[in-house]
């Protein structure tokens, strides 16, 4: 069975802008959900941001992800679960270089990639489990586009935010991602002061507050 929603509504360009500012790990020192896990960049550094193109596909069959690629819009990310197959890759030189030619800016699998030297060519960046030759066929057995995934043990729905860098991949939803990129800017431009008082013989456990738990 075949299943194909429209694409959810494009995230506000104020998002990408205010998230290219800051770090996916500075979000990780402030809360503990929304972080695929498991999955590897295919090059560093990386970073895209982008609205979630959503596809389920069997382990075998990647019939859906070509039609997805085929119908994305400049901005989109592709995220793919394959139920649970890690090991097949549906994402390879072709559908990287027709990604890219539609303005796709990244792509997330939860599953192997393949044609690894053609995609970095492209410059194409992907978070993948890795590399593996053995691949999905065009099968048309099933496959759904822009349904609830779930991508490294994270729900990914379609017209979430993903935000994508060399340190990780972070999924938001859109209506927080703003107040979000606000407080990672003011978290990282504090360590602009720390940096200079760490230089001139300041302290780093002062800093993070770490010294309070050793004061006997
Ligand atoms: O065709 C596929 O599904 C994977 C692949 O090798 C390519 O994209 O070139
Ligand atoms: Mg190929």
């Amino acid at each position: 069975m075949f299943t194909q929603n429209l694409s959810a509504p494009q995230i506000d360009p104020a998002i990408v802008d205010a998230l290219s500012e800051v770090c996916t790990s500075t979000l990780g020192h402030l809360r503990d959900h929304g972080f695929p896990r498991g999955l590897v960049p295919n090059r560093r550094p990386l970073k895209f941001i982008g609205t979630a193109i959503t596809v389920r596909i069997p382990h075998l069959d990647s019939t859906a992800v070509h039609v997805a690629v085929d119908q994305a819009r400049p901005g989109d990310v592709i995220v793919i679960e394959q139920s649970g197959d890690e090991q097949r890759s549906c994402f390879g030189g072709l559908v990287s270089f027709t990604a890219k030619e539609r303005g796709v800016v990244g792509a997330i699998i939860d599953g192997k990639s393949n044609d690894y030297d053609e995609v970095l060519g492209y410059g194409f960046p992907l978070y993948s489990r890795g590399i593996a030759a053995h691949t999905t066929r065009i099968a048309g057995i099933e496959g759904a586009i822009n349904v609830p995934v779930s991508v490294g043990g994270v729900v990914v729905e379609p017209g979430d935010v993903v935000f994508a860098d060399s340190d990780g991949i972070a999924i938001l939803k859109p209506d927080e991602a703003l107040e979000i990129a606000k407080i990672l800017k003011q978290k990282e431009d504090a360590e602009i002061p720390a940096r200079e008082k760490i230089q001139t013989g300041g302290s780093l456990a002062e800093y993070s507050g770490a010294i309070n738990y050793f004061n006997n």
